[in-house]
């Protein structure tokens, strides 16, 4: 159908041009193009205006003040990027039916994948969007990879032309991580909301928010702005952030379904480990279900409660909920198991890349650990610095070996990034290549240890000095394992 200016922004225009694509990137403009001209980090978009209206850009989307006499119409928003966002959603017009999305420091990609495969498992087919790409799963089909992993939440043009294409495919349910970035930014401003999730809330990103304080306000937005009145809140009641974002909920307008040990609407009575995963007693709606759950680990638990939150958010029964929980895939990177050591013990890749993520996992590790308790793990470079010093405390009080390398330094330089975590890490050992250090961690492997391969998860490459070189924890840990090159 065609697309003219006033159906993307709802009001006349004397020069209300037909609109045939929505960007905020001046290189994908083509003939016909609405081109967003937005202030960025790095640099300005409106100095690219007007290299757009050559390449025929039909309008321009732009904050107020400057770009006069361009020869087009020039739609100006005191939210640019919202207005972004919001035109981009009416250019795309079709959207799953269900969209729920979810927060928090840690857990999101967890929480998405395991919203899927809930609803695939109750019969719709289903999305997921996030830092693992977009996943599409159907009852009795092979999971469809869409688009590979990127950034945790994508551009509004490309949210919206994404959501849109899901919708065309029959997609019912989507589940999509709304990261800080991604809120603060608009990029899901677009997207009609029937529910929203919050996980936990620890330190991360300070470097782009500046602020503990400002980054929570930016998840808060999720509940204050993007999720709409009368719409459900599933929030983890075991966050000590917990009072604020419920709050924040009822402010709005929502009403707050909690899960956790102290949540109210699924209620985690008791958790016992067992070789294959975790036995968790649940409590909802006034009776007990006993779920045998094949991922182990407390945060697991929190996350599948989380997503078995937003799955009856959206109305889907709660019994066939929990028991669909019997079945789930943990999501690639995240405590995955990778195989035995040559004389002994479990290696394990995690995607542990924060303070709070890298205790979790040592903490989920402890109870199944016999002998000693590896840790391989680092910083990122061009990301919060406060966490490195921090990651090194944890990392030297909860492992009993404590291995500090390289996890994409960036632009910066790797040994300073290794030195700030060292420096709050007594007794670490410090192995810069990382390859390298995984293979020390595996010789040190014995019967009844386990060793975390830690930040990296699911990705598929090293960035040094801004060139990606290719490298993958998993293949890497087999490899050492077997004792091949990887
Ligand atoms: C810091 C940050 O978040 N930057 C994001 C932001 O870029 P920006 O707007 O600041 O970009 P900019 O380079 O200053 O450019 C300004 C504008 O000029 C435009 N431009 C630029 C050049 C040109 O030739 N023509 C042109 O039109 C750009 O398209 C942009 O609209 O908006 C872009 C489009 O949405 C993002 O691709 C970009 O992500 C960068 C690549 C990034 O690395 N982001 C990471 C930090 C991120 O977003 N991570 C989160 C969190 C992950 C987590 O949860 O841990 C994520 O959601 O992935
Ligand atoms: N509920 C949780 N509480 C604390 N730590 C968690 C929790 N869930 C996951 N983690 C840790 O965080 C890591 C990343 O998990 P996941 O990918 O699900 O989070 P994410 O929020 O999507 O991360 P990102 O911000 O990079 O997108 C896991 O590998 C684990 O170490
Ligand atoms: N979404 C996170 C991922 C961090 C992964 C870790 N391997 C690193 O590079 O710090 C970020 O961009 O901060
Ligand atoms: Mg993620």
């Amino acid at each position: 159908m065609t697309k003219r200016l006033s159906d993307l922004f709802n009001r006349p225009f004397a020069n209300d041009s037909v609109i045939a694509g929505v960007t905020a990137d001046s290189r994908k403009v083509t003939a016909g193009w609405l081109f967003a001209a937005l202030p960025g980090t790095k640099v300005d978009g409106r100095d690219f205006a007007e290299g757009a209206v050559a390449k025929g850009a039909a309008a321009i989307l732009a904050p107020e003040g400057g770009l006069e006499g361009l020869g087009v119409p020039v739609v100006r928003s005191e939210d640019a990027r919202r207005a972004y966002a919001l035109a981009s959603a009416a250019f795309w017009g079709k959207q799953p039916a269900m969209c729920v999305a979810v927060t928090g420091t840690n857990g999101k990609t967890s929480v998405a994948g395991f919203c899927r495969q809930i609803f695939a498992q109750l019969g719709h087919k289903a999305a997921s969007m996030g830092t693992l790409g977009v996943v599409v799963s159907e009852a009795g089909q092979p999971d469809q990879q869409l688009t590979p992993p990127g950034l945790t939440t994508p551009d509004a043009g490309d949210v919206a032309e994404m959501i849109a294409r899901l919708a065309d495919m029959g997609v019912t349910h989507l589940a999509l991580e709304a990261s800080s970035h991604g809120v603060d930014q608009r990029r899901v401003d677009g997207v009609k909301l029937k529910a929203a999730a919050f996980t936990n809330f620890t330190q991360d990103h300070l470097d782009y928010h500046g602020s503990m304080e400002a980054y929570r306000a930016a998840k808060l937005r999720l509940f204050d702005t993007l999720t709409p009145a009368g719409a459900t809140a599933v929030l983890n009641a075991d966050s000590e952030a917990f009072p604020t974002f419920a709050s924040t909920a009822v402010t709005s307008g929502q009403s707050v379904f909690s899960v956790g040990e102290d949540g109210q609407g699924l209620r985690l009575i008791s958790r016992t480990p067992t070789p294959a995963g975790q036995d968790l007693v649940v409590e909802a709606q006034g009776r007990t279900y006993d779920i045998r759950l094949p991922l182990a680990g407390a945060f697991q638990a929190s996350n599948v409660l989380v997503a078995a939150g937003l799955c009856v958010a959206a109305g889907e029964d709660v019994g066939k909920v929990l028991k669909a929980l019997e079945n789930l895939e943990g999501a690639a990177g995240r405590l995955q198991r990778v195989g035995r050591g040559p004389h002994g013990g479990e290696a394990y890749v995690d995607y542990a890349h924060t303070p709070d993520g890298l205790q979790t996992v040592l903490e989920a590790l402890r109870p199944h650990t016999r002998g000693k308790l590896i840790a391989v793990f680092g910083a990122g470079g061009d990301r919060d610095r406060g966490k490195r010093p921090l990651m090194g405390a944890i990392g030297a009080k909860l492992a009993d070996i404590a291995i500090v390398t390289d996890d994409n330094p960036r632009s910066e330089d790797p040994a300073s990034i290794r030195a700030a975590i060292l420096e709050a890490a007594p007794g670490a050992r410090e192995i810069g290549d990382r390859r390298a250090a995984i293979r020390a961690a595996v010789d040190l492997l014995a019967e009844g240890d386990v060793l975390v391969v830690a930040g990296k998860g699911h990705e598929q490459g090293q960035i040094v000095a801004g060139v990606v070189h290719p490298f993958d924890d998993v293949a890497e840990t087999l490899a050492a394992l077997e004792g091949v090159d990887a």
